[in-house]
C-alpha cells in the first residue's frame, strides 16, 4: 500500500460522528504513517487547551472557521499524514485547495446512524439545544454536494465497527489513485 501511495496524505471529510477522528487514528497505524492529526484538537491547542465548545462561545463560529482555515493551510504541507478534519471543513472553497494536497476520503453515515452516535453527545456546538434529526438532515442537506467532491467515498454500514471501516478505506485507495505517467522513454 505505502509503494502506491508513495507519500501522499490522506484527509478524512464527513459529517459530525460519521467516525473521522476514530478511523483516522487507524488507518495512520495501518498505513504505517507515523503522523496522525485531528483539526479539531490542534484547533483547541491553538486556542490554549479551550474545547470547540469554548471556542464557539468565546470567539464564535466564524473564527474558528478562520483557525481551521490555518491548521488545514500548515497540514496541506504534510506529507505520510493522516488527518481527520471537522464536519464543516468542506464549507469554504479556500479550504478544496489545500484538501486537495491529498487523498479526500468522504465517511458517508446515514443520518439515522448519526443520530445513534450524538445522541448522548454533548461537544458539537452546532448541535446543542437543536433537534438533532432535523439539525443534521439540514446539515447533510447543505453538504452532500460538497462531499461529494471526495476522491473516494466510503459508504459505513450500522454493524460495522472502526476497524472494518479502515480495511475498506486501505482496500478502495488503489483504485483512486491516478495511474503513475507513461515514460517519455516508452515513446521512444
Ligand atoms: N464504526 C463505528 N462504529 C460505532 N461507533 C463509532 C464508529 N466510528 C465512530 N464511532 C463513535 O461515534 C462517535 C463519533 O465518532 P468520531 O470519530 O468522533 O466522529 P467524527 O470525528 O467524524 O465527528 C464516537 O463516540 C465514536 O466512538
Ligand atoms: O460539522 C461541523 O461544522 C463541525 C464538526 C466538528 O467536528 P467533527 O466532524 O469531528 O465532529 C467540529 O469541527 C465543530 O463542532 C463543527
Ligand atoms: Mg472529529
Amino acid at each position: 500500500m505505502n509503494n502506491i501511495l508513495k507519500d501522499i496524505s490522506i484527509f478524512l471529510i464527513g459529517m459530525m460522528g460519521a467516525g473521522k477522528t476514530t478511523v483516522g487514528h487507524l488507518l495512520a497505524k495501518e498505513l504505517g504513517y507515523s503522523r496522525f492529526f485531528d483539526t479539531d484538537s490542534l484547533i483547541e491547542q491553538l486556542a490554549k487547551g479551550q474545547t470547540i465548545n469554548e471556542i464557539f462561545t468565546t470567539v464564535g463560529e466564524e473564527t474558528f472557521r478562520e483557525w481551521e482555515t490555518q491548521v488545514l493551510a500548515e497540514l496541506s504541507t504534510y506529507k505520510r499524514t493522516v488527518i481527520s478534519t471537522g464536519g464543516g471543513i468542506v464549507l469554504r472553497q479556500k479550504n478544496w485547495s489545500y484538501l486537495r494536497h491529498g487523498l479526500i476520503v468522504w465517511l458517508d453515515v446515514s443520518v439515522e446512524l448519526l443520530i445513534e452516535r450524538l445522541t448522548e453527545d454533548k461537544t458539537r456546538p452546532l448541535l446543542k439545544d437543536a433537534d438533532l434529526k432535523k439539525k443534521l438532515q439540514t446539515l447533510l442537506e447543505q453538504r452532500q454536494s460538497l462531499y461529494n467532491q471526495a476522491d473516494l467515498r466510503i459508504t459505513v454500514q450500522p454493524q460495522e465497527t472502526p476497524e472494518q471501516v479502515t480495511k475498506r478505506i486501505l482496500e478502495a485507495i488503489p483504485s483512486v489513485l491516478k495511474p503513475p505517467a507513461i515514460p517519455p522513454s516508452y515513446f521512444n
